[in-house]
């Protein structure tokens, strides 16, 4: 029998972009319907961010064995530090038929295309790399060297843009989700065209 599964939608993009701050906006809206997977990480917690809501923070080993478990989605070492995406939590809230939000940098995004190509890609771009480096600035949670190493790492992420399916500019943070939601009803209006039409053939045999 038919089954529907949620969509997966990721959103990716260059460190200080403002994934998280655009993310964490469109989950205050009370219209948004997705599931946001909580990222796995050996980075430190900053100030302020607390396990199982900000990051499921693991050390080295611990994520290292999830790993070797195929216990994750997607991984990538980042700037001296793993990220990954919990398989399970991702594959159950598809299957019960809800969407799944990531929020991950560019080469998980790329792992995560190669394993559910039907998933949707957003990347976020900044207006300028130059407005991208006073954004980490301003956030002021990186020291001079790491925020260099994020802005080097951007250069090489800006050249994968053309491999999502869209690029929204993060211009105001309102534009943004805007951008984003349209996107997402257009994508589901479009599934539902191709189920229908896929359930009409079903049905005529
Ligand atoms: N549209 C915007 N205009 C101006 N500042 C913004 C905008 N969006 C986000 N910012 C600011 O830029 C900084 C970086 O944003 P944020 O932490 O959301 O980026 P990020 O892409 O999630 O970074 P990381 O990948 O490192 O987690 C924050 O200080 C945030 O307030
Ligand atoms: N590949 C993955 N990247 C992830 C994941 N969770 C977060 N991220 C990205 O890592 C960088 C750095 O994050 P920060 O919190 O230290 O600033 C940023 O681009 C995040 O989007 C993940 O599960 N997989």
């Amino acid at each position: 029998m038919y089954k529907k599964r949620g969509l997966l939608i990721v959103l990716s993009g260059p460190s200080g972009v403002g994934k998280g701050t655009v993310r964490k906006e469109l989950f205050t809206q009370p219209d948004t319907n997705y599931e946001y997977s909580i990222s796995m990480t050996t980075r430190s917690p900053r100030e302020g961010e607390v396990d199982g809501v900000d990051y499921f923070f693991k050390s080295r080993d611990e994520f290292e064995r999830l790993l070797e478990e195929g216990k994750l989605l997607e991984y990538a070492e980042y700037v001296g530090n793993y990220y990954g995406t919990p398989l399970d939590y991702v594959n159950e809230t598809l299957e019960a038929g809800r969407d799944v939000f990531l929020e991950i940098e560019v080469v998980g995004a790329a792992q995560v295309r190669a394993k559910v190509p039907d998933g949707l890609f957003i990347f976020l771009a900044p207006p300028s790399l130059s407005e991208l480096e006073e954004r980490l600035i301003g956030r002021g949670t990186e020291g001079a060297d790491v925020i260099a190493s994020r802005i080097a790492k951007a250069r090489e992420e800006l050249e994968m843009m053309n491999l999502y399916d869209y690029v929204v500019e993060n211009d105001e943070v309102s534009n943004a989700c805007d951008r984003i939601n349209a996107i997402v009803t257009a994508e589901h209006c479009r599934r539902e065209r191709v189920e229908k039409r896929y359930l009409t053939m079903l049905e005529g045999e």
